[in-house]
Parts: C-alpha cells; structure tokens; sequence
C-alpha cells in the first residue's frame, strides 16, 4: 500500500478489514496521523501511581469472611481486583490465548467473513478501533466480539481457528463469576439463586489484539471506558499495558500481569444495581512498541430485555435510589452510539 494520507489508512484498517494488524505488519516508522490521539487522552506516566496497586486476592477459600470482605472491599474502593487461585484451569487459559492469537494471525481473507457488513450472524463481530464510524481518532486495537446465544450456534458460526477454547474458557469463568457475585449480592442482602438470570444471563467474550505500534506514546490501545457489564472476567497476557483509574483522582495505576490470575472488574450495571456500593472504574489501555498483547474479557452482562435498576433489596431500608430503571439494551445501545468517554454512560441511567 502506498502510505500517503491518513484516509488511506483508515480504508486500510477499516474498510478493507487489515485492521491495525495489517499497518503493523507494513513496518512503518511513524504512526499514521488517524491514530495520534490529542495529548489528554494518552497515558501520562506522570499520572500514574506506581506505588499504589489493586488487590490480589487468592480466592482458594471463598468461605473464608476475610476473604469475602476483601472482595467487597476491592469492588467498592477500586472496582478492579485481581484473583488468584481461581481453579481455572492454566491450560484453559493458555489455550485462549494461544487461539485468539491463532484467529488474529489468520489471512485477512478469512478474518474479512466476520467485518460486521460480510459475518453470518450479528453475534459474531470483527472490527478494529471501537467505532469507527464515530472515532474522530482511531484505537490501536482490533478485535473478534462473540456474544454467546446457544452452544449449537456457537459451533455453527464462531470462527474454528478459536471455538472450542473460547468455549471451554467461558465456560469455567462462569463458575467463578457465580461465586464471585453471590459473595457481593450478600452484602447487599440480596440472594444470587434470585438473581442469575437478570445479573449474568447474557455473555459477551471479546478476543483483544494489540499489535506492535510504532510511536506507542502517542496513541492508545483502548481509550478511558467503563463496562457495561455487571461483571467482567479479563484474561491479559503477559505484556501489560491495562491501567485503572483511582476513584475521584485524575491518577491511574497500572494493572501488572500476574501469571495464571484474572483481573474482574465491576461494571455500570452492577454500580446501577448496588445504588452505588459498588463502583466501575474507568480504565484504559497503552499500545506496546515492542511486543503484540493479548486479551480476553468476559463481559457478563444483564440480557438486553432486562430492566436495569436498583435492586429493591439495596432500597428497603429508605435508601434513595441515585439511578432509574432502564432498560439494558437501550443502556448499552447508547454506549455503543458514542465514542469511549470515560464513564459518561451511567449518566443515562442517573436520577
Ligand atoms: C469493541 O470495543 C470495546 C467493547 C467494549 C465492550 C464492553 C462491554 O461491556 S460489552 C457488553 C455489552 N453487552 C452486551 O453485549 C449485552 C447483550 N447484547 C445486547 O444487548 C445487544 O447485542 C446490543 C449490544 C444492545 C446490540 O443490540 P442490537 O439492537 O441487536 O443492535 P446492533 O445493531 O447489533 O448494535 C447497535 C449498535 O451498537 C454497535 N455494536 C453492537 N455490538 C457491538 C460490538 N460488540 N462492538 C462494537 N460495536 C457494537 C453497533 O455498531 C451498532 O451500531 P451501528 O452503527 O453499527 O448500527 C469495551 C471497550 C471496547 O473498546
Ligand atoms: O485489554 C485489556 O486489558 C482491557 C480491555 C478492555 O478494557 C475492554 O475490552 O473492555
Ligand atoms: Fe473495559
């Protein structure tokens, strides 16, 4: 291709489907124009605290009331925390991510069959940036969105370079996120048994590929957000790049990997339903000059018919709901409509 103006560049990695793997793999010496990000949105290693961490919790006995309060803890002051001893299997983690890199890897051919205009299905998504038709500046990250509908669909239609350990790993998270959410609803009052279907009922896992950019410093892998999920169950690899903000500062903090753990971060939907207790951080993510990263997030997720509210339980004692009831679809819908904004969207949902 002949690099010479930034549209050109867009077309490339949008239209044509060659996404940022595509203009990582020219070699080129400076980073195109489209993907400068203005100097507010790029990490400012000033900004970050790196004596401050999030907690890294070794949930081998969740019985344990420590260990449940540091979980409550963690999901109230941080809304990140990463666990450890989880009993996901190593080799089902390894396997995602050794499949992930297996799809992104594949011919731009075979990853075109899923650009959203060309995929046999809605649920099955390959994209890069985050919306690119709303980006002023583009995200250096391409990604394979999967939302989970049935197991007959997923094997009909989910691409065979990474089904099956996608698969296995959803399905081992869930155990885990059940756990993990029924120790939280506790102290709410809440019981999960009553709850499952409208907290985690729908699943979205995301494949996250970040190629080697050059001029990492100037751009950003995926810009200041909050989930839309109640809870989401990220796999990172071992590169490093995730950083969370500190609650009420303008200061971040870096997310290291820990071989073999999980970082799970609370969502808008699970701050809409605790009335506030427990909070979703914004957080972002650097480009890498030397090394591709992987990751994967498990979004779990209200389904998109659920009204999302607080929960009357977190309510009974007088407690004034700080958030309406909205409908989860339309939640998300206007989280996909704009471009990343921190967490501007939970003022959708505010009284
Ligand atoms: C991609 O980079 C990202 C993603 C994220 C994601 C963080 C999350 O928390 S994802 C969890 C989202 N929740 C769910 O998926 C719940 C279940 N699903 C639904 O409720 C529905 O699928 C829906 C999302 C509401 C979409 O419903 P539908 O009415 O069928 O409408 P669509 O035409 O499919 O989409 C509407 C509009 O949204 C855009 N969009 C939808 N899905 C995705 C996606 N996976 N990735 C990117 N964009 C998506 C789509 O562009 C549509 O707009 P058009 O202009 O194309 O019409 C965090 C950080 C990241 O960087
Ligand atoms: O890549 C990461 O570590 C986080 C990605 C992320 O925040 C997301 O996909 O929502
Ligand atoms: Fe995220």
């Amino acid at each position: 291709m002949a690099p010479s103006s930034c549209d050109k560049y867009r077309d490339f990695a949008v239209t044509k489907g060659y996404g940022v793997k595509g203009i990582s793999d020219l070699g080129l010496k400076a980073l195109p124009e489209q993907y400068i990000q203005p100097s507010e949105e790029r990490i400012d290693m000033r900004k970050v605290l790196d004596k401050e961490s999030i907690p890294v919790i070794d949930i081998s006995n969740l019985d344990d009331p420590e260990v449940a309060h540091s979980i409550a803890n963690a999901a109230e002051k941080w809304g990140f925390f990463q666990i450890v001893n989880h009993g996901v299997p190593m080799e089902v983690l390894e396997n995602a991510m050794e499949a992930t890199r297996r799809f992104f890897e594949l011919p731009v051919g075979e990853k075109i069959k899923y650009l959203q205009e060309n995929s046999p299905t809605k649920n099955v998504r390959f994209g890069t940036s985050f919306l690119p038709k709303a980006d002023k500046v583009l995200e250096w990250k391409d990604y394979l969105s999967l939302l989970y509908v049935s197991e007959e669909e997923s094997s009909n239609y989910w691409p065979s370079a990474c089904r099956n350990e996608v698969m296995e790993f959803k399905k081992k998270s869930e155990i885990v996120v059940e756990k993990l959410l029924k120790i939280l609803l506790q102290r709410l009052n809440v019981d999960l048994n009553s709850k499952e279907s409208l907290l985690m009922g729908s699943q979205r896992i995301n494949l996250n590929y970040y190629p080697i950019c050059p001029n990492p410093e100037l751009t950003i892998g995926v810009g200041r957000h909050s989930d839309v999920s109640t809870l989401t169950f990220l796999l990172q690899d071992s590169v490093g790049g995730l950083y969370v903000q500190k609650m009420e500062t303008d200061h971040w903090i870096y997310v290291p990997p820990v071989d073999g753990s999980i970082v799970i971060n609370v969502g808008d939907a699970l701050q809409i339903f605790s009335n506030g207790k427990y909070k979703s951080a914004e957080h972002r993510v650097a480009a890498n000059g030397s090394n591709n990263r992987i990751s994967v997030p498990i979004f779990f997720n209200p389904r998109p018919h659920d009204i999302i509210g607080p929960l009357p339980e977190v309510l009974k004692n007088g407690e004034k709901a700080i958030y309406k009831s909205v409908l989860y679809s339309d939640y998300v819908k206007h989280f996909f409509r704009k471009s990343h904004d921190g967490k501007q969207t939970l003022e959708f949902a505010k009284i």
